[in-house]
């Protein structure tokens, strides 16, 4: 026998029939089934093992009318957990009696030939059982059964067609069409299942290869387990019949796999967002446990979780905190956005949400002993920090207004603000806003932002580490506006205790209270100033000092201070107080005492180094006394001490001082030398007037800077031109204007000044006069330097020099008045450093004076004037040179 299963060249009439309970062999289909029942293993034993050729059986289904068990264990290997069905259709009769079982066969089987035979035997019993592997061939019909022995044999005759007949019939049209259509069905089949389990490959291959309706018995034999269907099958002996049940069986089998498809979908999607969250959580723990990843992350979050419960956050801020790291656990490290959610919550964590520094009792008079003796002088300013901190005493909510001290650079207004933190036992911290011109430098950057931060006023928090330090607002007056926002408006909500209760920085994007913060200011002028910010700070000034408070401060304060942190003490240094006055008139010239402090310094760093090396040789001297007590020999007539001598001398010791250091220590006094070879030569030698104003145009004039009171030269000079007016020195429009006004006035009073007459006159006003103000990199302006000008123009033309030792300030009227100006006791101040010994003032300054220490009046003189006139009676040698009519 030949060919392939289906392709029938002749049955034997008679086949041995084994019976298959409620399971059906199709053609093409393979079973691997266990006889252990007598019947069977007769069976097989005389029809299959016994013959050389291995025979064909018949596979005959039978019903089951009582559910008992047969002896056959049948599993189709194809499609393994075959179980088969229980429904009873309408059944060809065909009743038998076996064994007491009431079975139905049914009236079709099919021919089936072993493919593989194995002989067993059961253990304890010694019986023999067979495995056999049965390959379905072709239908057959049952025409009547006898029982051969143990088993039954049926005469039958054949159903499927011959070779011949099948090719004939596969030309029918129709049946092509079926077959095709059944092919596109089994191949959407195969692509469905291939989705699920890549092991379809075999079939897929027999798509390509097998005739239809030979496939449609092996995919109904491998795809449907339902028993009626399976029989419905068998008994499709017709092509198009068999085709067309098969394409429904594979169809209503595929629809299964799709709905079943959409259900797990289904399913899938109504899990619970938590639930699937745990899924996954669990899944990536595995994995990570898997690829032996500690779980440093997780735990730092739990960490970070932990520590912001301690903080104490307020409710508003907490809910908010949790939906933040319910995000950051939602998140892999490495997914972008990680980091900075993660920086963002430890602010949140980091912050004193409610730690706050405890606010010791409020000793007025240890607060008054502590400020004295860290700040000499500035009783006033003393007065109104005891008041303010009075009134904290009495009222610690009070809502006081924010100090804010204004004054030049190095007057103390920093270190008087951290003594106010010490005398109220608070934590101090300075936060710069010089330069600030970006609104979000005070509120921070919104968190969407790349490289967003807080404000620096939240950073500073975080430093501190408690919600009321002393927080001083440094330089509020060089915040800036521009097209970044108005810092000023941000700090206006910083000050408002109104509104500081709720701060709301944008990168934090919760609100903070600002409300416990003592807040505190710095300005080096007010103009600058914004009026609202200006309306809620209290103002309290710090001139400059005057020589001899500068003196004290540096006795008293700076030296000690600059001794301690240098490591130097008054055993290693000595500074006398003439050369201290010498440092402060020769190499500053400063309203505060900051470069001061800083040639202090270098003073004691070049003693520090003179005493390490000090102590160095003595060191080294010690252990050449060590040597020179053991080296007495004498080599050719010489002592072996000198050579000793010299090597340490070759250290950059000198004999002198290694004397000295085995003496013992002997403090270095500083003199003028020392002062000279350390600090350079003196900048400022107290001549620099005469010689400037040794030239007829030239005067000295005072003026107002942020760095206070300045000594400023004006310098005019006439040419050959149109009578114009050039001006230099970087002015602004007031002072180009005030230039203007003094040519004018010169101009239109030649006559009387006796500057010029009749022609000469009108060769006065067709020369040009050039104005510069020295220290051209300066800006300069304001209306101040108007009788200054007058009188440089005055000397120019009435080419006589103006006194070395005379200053003036004052702003002119074109009728020569002369008005009062701003800064009194700061320009007074700034004359007294420049040497300077006369100052000419507006009358009505006259009230300033009051502010003006009485030892620097006991050196200046003030001389008033009401009119152009009298500046410049005073500003000449021996008084105006000429007469002027004084006039109203
Ligand atoms: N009256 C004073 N008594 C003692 N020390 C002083 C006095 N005034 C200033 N100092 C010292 O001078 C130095 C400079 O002072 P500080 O830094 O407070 O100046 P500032 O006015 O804040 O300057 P800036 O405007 O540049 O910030 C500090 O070491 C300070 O202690």
């Amino acid at each position: 026998m030949a060919g392939a299963p289906g392709d029938v060249a002749e049955l034997p009439p008679r086949l041995a029939i084994m019976l298959f309970r409620n399971r059906v062999l199709l053609p093409g289909a393979v079973v691997r089934i266990r006889c252990t029942s007598p019947t069977n293993v007769r069976l097989v034993e005389q029809e299959l093992w016994q013959k050389e050729d291995r025979g064909l059986i018949g596979v005959l289904p039978v019903r089951d009318l009582q559910q008992t068990v047969l002896g056959v264990t049948c599993v189709l290997i194809a499609s393994p957990g075959d179980r088969g069905g229980t429904a009873l259709p309408d059944f060809q009769q065909c009743l038998g009696k076996q064994n007491q079982e009431l079975v139905q066969w049914h009236p079709r089987g099919v021919a089936a030939r072993a493919l593989h035979l194995s002989r067993g035997m059961e253990k304890p019993s010694g019986r023999v059982t067979y495995t056999v592997v049965l390959e379905g061939w072709c239908r057959f019909s049952l025409k009547d059964m006898n029982a051969r022995g143990s088993y039954n044999t049926a005469r039958i005759g054949q159903l499927d067609m011959t070779k011949a007949e099948m090719e004939q019939a596969e030309k029918d049209p129709e049946v092509q069409l079926l077959g095709r259509q059944f092919k596109v069905v089994a191949s959407e089949l195969i692509s469905a299942l291939e989705q699920k389990q890549r092991t379809v490959g075999r079939t897929k291959i027999l798509l390509e290869t097998t005739s239809a309706h030979r496939l449609a018995d092996i995919f109904v034999a491998n795809f449907e387990n339902n028993f009626e269907d399976r029989l419905a099958m068998l008994d499709a002996v017709d092509l198009k019949q068999r085709l067309v049940k098969a394409t429904e069986i594979i169809t209503r089998h595929l629809q299964t796999i799709k709905v079943a498809e959409k259900i797990s979908q289904k399913v899938e999607g109504n899990l619970s967002k938590s639930q699937k969250e745990f899924l996954l959580r669990q899944q990536m723990k595995a994995i990570k446990e898997e690829l032996g990843d500690n779980d440093e992350d997780e735990d730092d979050v739990v960490a970070l979780e932990k520590k912001m419960q301690n903080v104490g956050m307020p409710a508003n801020v907490w809910k908010h905190t949790q939906r933040e790291l319910r995000r950051l656990r939602k998140m892999q490290p490495q997914q972008p956005g990680y980091g900075s959610s993660r920086t963002y919550l430890e602010l949140l964590a980091e912050l004193p949400w409610q730690i706050s520094s405890e606010e010791r009792e409020l000793d007025l008079v240890a607060a008054k002993e502590r400020l004295d003796s860290e700040h000499y002088g500035l009783g006033k300013v003393k007065k109104r920090i005891i008041e303010y901190l009075a009134v904290r005493k009495l009222k610690p909510d009070a809502r006081g207004p924010v100090l804010c001290f204004v004054g030049p650079p190095g007057v103390g207004k920093t270190s008087l603000a951290s003594s106010i933190a010490g005398a109220l036992g608070r934590l101090f911290i300075r936060i710069s806003l010089g330069g600030v011109k970006d609104e979000a430098d005070i509120r921070g950057h919104r968190r969407t932002y790349i490289g967003s931060m807080p404000g620096r006023l939240i950073e500073g928090i975080k430093r501190v580490g408690v919600n009321n330090p002393v927080m001083l607002l440094d330089e509020i007056d060089k915040t800036g506006t521009d097209v970044r926002g108005d810092p000023a408006s941000a700090l206006l909500e910083v000050l408002d205790p109104e509104q500081n209760r709720t701060f709301n920085d944008h990168y934090l994007n919760v609100p903070f209270d600002l409300s416990k913060v003592v807040f505190v200011a710095t300005a080096n002028r007010i103009q600058p100033i914004s009026p609202p910010l200006l309306d809620r700070m209290e103002v309290i000034e710090l001139p400059g000092y005057t020589s001899e408070e500068k003196l004290c401060i540096a006795m008293r304060h700076l030296i000690p201070r600059v001794f301690d942190q240098h490591g130097i003490t008054v055993q290693h240094l000595k500074i006398p107080e003439a050369m201290v006055e010498l440092i402060i008139q020769r190499y500053t010239r400063e309203a505060g005492v900051r470069n001061l402090e800083r040639h202090l310094a270098a003073l004691a760093r070049a003693a520090a180094v003179k005493v390490a090396e000090r102590e160095h040789s003595i060191h080294v001297a010690r252990e050449v006394q060590a040597q020179t007590t053991t080296t007495t020999v004498v080599e050719g007539g010489e002592v072996a001490d000198g050579e000793i001598d010299m090597e340490v001398e070759a250290m950059g010791v000198h004999g002198r001082d290694l004397a000295n250091a085995i003496a013992g220590v002997e403090p270095w006094h500083v003199d003028e030398a020392m002062v000279e070879t350390v600090l350079g030569p003196p900048k400022f030698d107290g001549k620099e007037a005469a010689e400037r104003v040794s030239t007829p145009g030239v005067a000295v004039g005072l003026v107002w800077t942020a760095v206070g009171g300045e000594v400023q030269f004006v310098e005019a000079t006439a040419m050959t031109g149109k009578g114009d007016l050039h001006l230099t020195g970087q002015l602004g429009d007031v002072i180009k204007e005030s230039a203007q006004i003094a040519l004018t006035w010169v101009r239109a009073r030649a006559a009387e000044l006796k500057l010029a007459t009749g022609a000469e006159r009108s060769l006065m006003d067709s020369r040009d006069i050039h104005i510069h103000f020295p220290a051209g990199a300066v800006p300069k302006d304001g209306p101040s330097a108007g009788v200054t000008l007058v009188t440089a123009l005055v000397s120019l033309l009435g080419k006589r020099c103006v006194r070395a030792d005379t200053a003036m300030t004052g702003e002119m009227t074109l009728r020569g008045l002369v008005l009062p100006v701003g800064g009194v006791k700061d320009k007074i101040l700034a004359a007294h450093r420049f040497g300077i010994k006369r100052v000419i003032l507006p009358e009505r300054n006259f009230k300033d004076l009051q502010e003006v220490p009485a030892n620097i009046l006991a050196n200046v003189e003030i001389l008033l004037a009401r009119r152009m006139e009298d500046v410049l009676h005073e500003a000449f040698e021996g008084g105006c040179p000429w007469r002027i009519q004084a006039r109203m």
